[in-house]
């Protein structure tokens, strides 16, 4: 591949990538997206399970000028969001080069332009973009995050992160762990009971378990009113739904789950059905995993249980530090923005950021439309300045 001019480069060709590249074509901006992976929007077409809804209701879920019409459900399946993310792209004709990975980025003081080294995956060529601006969206879930424990190889059975699991069909009557109780632990338990698996999770720290529809009636009352006001709403209602959570190994922090979040950028846990399941024991609660020998998995409280799966749901992390230098003031050692919000989006010499400041997809949404709105005043005051 040769050397190709563009004004601006964007990496990532997930939700946030696409926003952005819409929101530039409205300022009739060029622009390039890169894609690591064979489809756009890989994370909702190849590492997400099948039985997936949004959690949030769908008027914090849609892409800049692109409203989700009123038919559509509060809660969108999977299967309609990547529909609707399918119908963004041809409604902006964007044109992603897929199979495309950025290498490295490196910012040229001599031109004052962005040096981006990509290897197209199918052929293996390397080459080069130049270009005024560099966005990266290349997400908060890029990595799975694996952990090691002592003499893990010498389970017999199958280990899967969660970004692999697709449904439980094929673990009817076997005796499945998950590891790690996030939004995807929690639901992947779920399913995999639903399913006939003997079900068993790890928790081994404190969390908020919230339901979906109570967050719902809360999240538009955010622009009104404090957050610890809303916590006590909301962990009220919840108390009323679940009761005391702690009879059942769940333990909730001492702050709120919207303060934490805020705060802690620690998401809370949303229930679509697991809790109950926890409560009448079709769902068994266990602590911290020490070890693994041969078949017996050993816990902290010194029991040992034998399992013929184990599924790792233990989180993903960012990659962009891997191949962006010398950004350090932009990107925090954790891969994500470490400007303070709302001014987390822009660094220096044409250099943004999307969609990694653990805001959801209306915050990717924000992001986009700042970036492109920038992007034009700079080549506006630019062009003004050739002319005058
Ligand atoms: C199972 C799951 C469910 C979720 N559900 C919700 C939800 O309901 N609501 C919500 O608000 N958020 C949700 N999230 C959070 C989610 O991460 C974001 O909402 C959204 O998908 C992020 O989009 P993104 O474009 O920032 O990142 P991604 O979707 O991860 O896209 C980044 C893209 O960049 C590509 N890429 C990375 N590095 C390179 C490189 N070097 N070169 C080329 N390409 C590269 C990747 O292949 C990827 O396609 C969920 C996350 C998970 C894991
Ligand atoms: N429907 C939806 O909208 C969904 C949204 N999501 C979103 O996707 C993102 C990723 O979620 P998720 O995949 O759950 O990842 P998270 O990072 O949110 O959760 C990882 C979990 O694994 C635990 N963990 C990590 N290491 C270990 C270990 N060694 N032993 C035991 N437990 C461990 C963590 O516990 P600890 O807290 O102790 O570190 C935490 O409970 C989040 O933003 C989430 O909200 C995910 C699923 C569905
Ligand atoms: O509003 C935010 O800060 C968000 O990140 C959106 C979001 C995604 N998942 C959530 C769970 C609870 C509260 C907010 C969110």
């Amino acid at each position: 591949m040769e050397k190709e001019k563009i004004e601006v480069v964007i990496v990532g060709a997930g939700i946030a990538g696409l926003a952005t590249a819409a929101c530039l074509t409205m300022h009739a901006i060029p622009h390039v997206i890169l894609e690591r992976e064979d489809c756009i929007a890989s994370l909702w077409h190849k590492r997400s399970y099948d039985r997936l809804h949004l959690h949030l209701a769908k008027n914090f879920c849609q892409l800049p000028h692109f409203p989700h019409p009123p038919s559509t459900q509060t809660f969108m399946s999977k299967n309609h969001f990547i529909n609707y993310i399918d119908n963004y792209v041809d409604h902006f004709k964007l044109q992603p080069r897929l199979r495309c990975e950025v290498e490295s980025a490196s910012f040229d003081e001599e031109d004052e332009k962005w040096r981006v080294a990509v290897q197209d995956l199918e052929t293996g060529e390397i080459g080069e973009y130049v270009a005024s601006f560099v966005v990266f969206a290349t997400g908060e879930n890029d990595q799975m995050v694996v952990p090691e424990f002592q003499d893990m190889e010498t389970l017999p059975g199958e280990v899967i992160h969660s970004s692999s699991y697709r449904n439980g069909s094929k673990y009817k009557g076997k005796d499945v762990l998950v590891v790690g109780c996030g939004n995807s632990g929690m639901e992947i338990a779920l399913d995999l009971s639903d399913s006939g698996a003997k079900t068993s999770i790890v928790v081994r720290n404190k969390l908020h378990v919230v339901s979906r529809e109570f967050l719902s009636w809360v999240m538009p009352l955010r622009k009104f009113l404090p957050i610890y006001i809303l916590d006590v709403l909301l962990l009220f209602l919840c108390y009323l739904k679940y009761g005391d959570t702690s009879k059942y190994g769940i333990q909730r922090p001492k702050q709120g789950p919207l303060h934490l979040k805020e705060t802690a950028e620690i998401y809370p846990v949303i229930d679509v059905g697991t809790y109950q399941k926890i409560k009448s024991g079709d769902i068994e609660v266990l602590p911290s995993l020490v070890s693994i020998k041969g078949n017996n998995v050993v816990f902290n409280n010194g029991i040992s249980r034998q399992f013929d799966a184990i599924i790792l749901a233990t989180g993903n992390k960012s990659s962009v530090k891997e191949w962006l230098k010398g950004a350090d003031y932009l990107i925090g050692e954790d891969g994500m923005s470490k400007q303070k919000y709302p001014n987390h989006w822009k660094g220096r010499h044409g250099l943004y950021c999307a969609g990694l400041a653990r805001k959801g997809i209306y915050g990717l949404a924000d992001d986009a439309l700042s970036i492109a709105d920038d992007i034009s005043d700079l080549l506006k005051s630019h062009d003004a300045k050739k002319l005058n």
